[in-house]
């Protein structure tokens, strides 16, 4: 994206109610509130913007090198080892000893930064509580701002949450899990603040703000004198990390605090980095704590990076499982890799989630869940994603049986023997059927996703999974990659070719059975029909667009003072 370019809705004046003090240079075109601007402070804008001069060149690079990368798999190549980083991988080195706080991460809940969804995250029993602003949240600037307010308040430890309807105050335990953070990708800008002329980085805005008010309360109270924790997203290559890199050292030295306080957990959710994962650690050696398999965005990852290879056509997205051999492959190197380095090798999210009002179905949820967690821990997981508070008690219970009083299997399991898996494991094409009821679903999901996102909800749950960013990306590409290549929907004897016709019958349907399943009502508020419209646009585009969220987050930037057609 041309981050000069963001496209805003027209102006309607609104009256001004109050300002923000900028430093030179930066401009807040977000709305004012108090609340925000206990943290868009002139100190805090100052860091955020020496943030973004810094490596703006640097990002810039890095989102030119993702470019000529897809240059080059469009042309025909596929993603592999580099031969010019072997002795990153050869090498015997091992990243700096993991935090005593952080040791054991059986469990870590995942949330948006929510407030109610914080303070019951904090408190659930998980080791650990992954905050999010990327997968799980939509990034308007009320969400955005609340967000880093709430994570302040609680880390300060003084969230409360009230709910008159249900007569409850909310507040944090005495005991409470460990906070990380997850900032957006590098590719998303943040259209609210503007840094000499141009949109932030949305990411250095989410680690900026949150690393300026909290490290020093958080290293006293939560990280035994480390922290803050991050998890970062998406990267496609080690460039990318060497920045994040780069970024803690400048923000250690202003804080003037030790090197390698701040550690992050990197996702390895796309096809690329799989191939990078020695190399990503390697930059991070002083910053980091491990890896996660961010098996959604790297099935999604998958058929973007194969985009103009029509041999390479996913079967129905529900069979796309951990069972692949390219994903076990996936999974399998990232635990020999973490811990042959030294740190956490964490599994990823199960989409089940509890089903309340059906005990045989939420039974067959729980099982799934099990059946995933136990895969994950026998391969040698060192802990794993809940994504409800309601699948804690046997994530853990998986965990606990087979790792015992062990915080990690770091030591314990080396998987050696996955050190001779290939570029070919890596990439095998996934097996299976395509149906109809897959493109249905992909519909559906997609659509009520999109919805959901734009009036300002980042994660949903659909048909008794968790949807979210990442989720909803796979139904997206694959409904893409089908149309474009005319697949064939071969699984239930239909053997219909999948069309522009096909797709715009199946939309008008699953609009009309939407429409059934929320009532009239909730569907005539709701942004159901501009979802429709972005939706098709994407399915159908002559060349994919990168992201989902990216086309979406024009429809929910709004500049103040002017107002947006809906509000959020
Ligand atoms: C691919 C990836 O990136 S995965 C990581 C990103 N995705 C996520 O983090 C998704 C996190 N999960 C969620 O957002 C939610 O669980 C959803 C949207 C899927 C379902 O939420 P709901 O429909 O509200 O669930 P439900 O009604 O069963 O919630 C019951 C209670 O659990 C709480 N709850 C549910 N999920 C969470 C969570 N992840 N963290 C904290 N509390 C939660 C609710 O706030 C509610 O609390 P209350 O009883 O005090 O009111
Ligand atoms: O962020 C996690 C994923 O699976 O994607
Ligand atoms: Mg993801």
């Amino acid at each position: 994206m041309d981050l000069g370019t963001q496209k805003t809705y027209p102006a309607l004046v609104s009256k001004r109610i109050g300002s923000y003090d900028v430093p030179e240079g930066v401009e807040v075109r977000g709305g004012y509130d108090p609340e925000f601007a206990r943290i868009l402070t002139r100190d805090a804008l100052q860091f955020v913007a020496d943030l973004q001069r810094e490596f703006r060149n640097h990002i810039r690079y890095a989102m030119e090198c993702r470019r000529e990368a897809k240059r080059q798999y469009n042309e025909g190549a596929s993603p592999g080892f580099d031969p010019a980083t072997l002795y990153i991988r050869e090498g015997d080195w091992t990243c700096a000893p993991v935090p005593p706080a952080v040791a054991d991460r059986r469990v870590e809940i995942t949330g948006p930064v929510e407030r109610k969804m914080i303070i019951n995250a904090l408190n659930s029993g998980a080791k650990v509580f992954m905050a999010d602003f990327e997968d799980a949240l939509s990034p308007s600037w009320e969400n955005l701002m609340r967000g880093q307010v709430n994570l302040k308040d609680a880390v300060e430890g003084t969230i409360t949450f009230d709910d008159k309807a249900r007569n409850r105050v909310y507040k944090l335990n005495d005991q409470v899990a460990k906070l990380f953070v997850r900032p957006r990708g590098w590719h998303l800008p943040e259209s609210h603040i503007f840094i000499d002329g141009e949109p932030a980085t949305g990411c250095l805005v989410d680690f900026g703000f949150y690393f300026y008010h909290n490290y020093a309360t958080f290293r006293k109270t939560r990280g035994a004198g480390f922290g803050p924790f991050f998890y970062l997203p998406k990267m496609e290559h080690s460039r990318e990390a060497k920045i994040w890199n780069s970024v803690f050292e400048r923000a250690e030295k202003r804080a003037g605090i030790e090197k390698g306080s701040i550690r992050a957990t990197v996702l390895v959710e796309t096809l690329p980095a799989v191939f990078q994962m020695d190399e990503i650690l390697y930059e991070l050696r002083d910053h980091s704590v491990g890896l996660n398999c961010g098996r959604w965005d790297y099935i999604f990852s998958y058929v973007k990076t194969f985009q103009a290879h029509p041999d390479r056509l996913l079967p129905d997205r529900v069979q796309v499982s951990m069972a692949q051999h390219f994903m076990k492959s996936y999974s399998d190197l990232l635990i020999r890799t973490c811990h042959r380095r030294g740190v956490h090798a964490m599994g990823g999210m199960a989409a089940q989630i509890p089903i309340r009002d059906d005990p045989e179905a939420n039974n067959a949820a729980l099982e799934l869940v099990r059946k995933d967690k136990l895969r994950e821990v026998k391969a040698g997981h060192d802990g794993t994603w809940a994504a409800h508070p309601g699948l804690i008690p046997a994530c853990n219970e998986v965990f606990t049986n087979q790792m015992g009083g062990a915080p990690n299997q770091i030591d314990t399991t080396k998987r050696e023997d996955a050190a001779g898996l290939t570029e070919e494991d890596l990439l095998q094409r996934p097996r299976g059927v395509r149906t109809m009821e897959g493109l249905r679903l992909n519909t559906r999901v997609g659509i009520q996703y999109l919805a959901a996102w734009l009036t300002g909800t980042g994660s949903v749950p659909l048909y008794s999974l968790m949807e979210d960013a990442a989720t909803a990306e796979i139904s997206r590409v694959q409904n893409w990659q089908w149309l474009k290549y005319g697949a064939e929907l071969d699984g239930d004897g239909t053997r219909v070719k999948v069309t522009p016709c096909l797709f715009g019958r199946v939309v008008e349907e699953e609009m009309g059975r939407i429409e059934r399943e929320v009532g009239k009502e909730k569907f005539r508020k709701g942004r159901y029909n501009e979802a429709r419209k972005m939706f098709i646009r994407q399915c159908l585009a002559p060349s994919l667009d990168d992201f989902l969220t990216l086309d979406a987050y024009n429809h929910i930037v709004v500049h103040h003072p002017t107002n947006a057609p809906s509000k959020l």
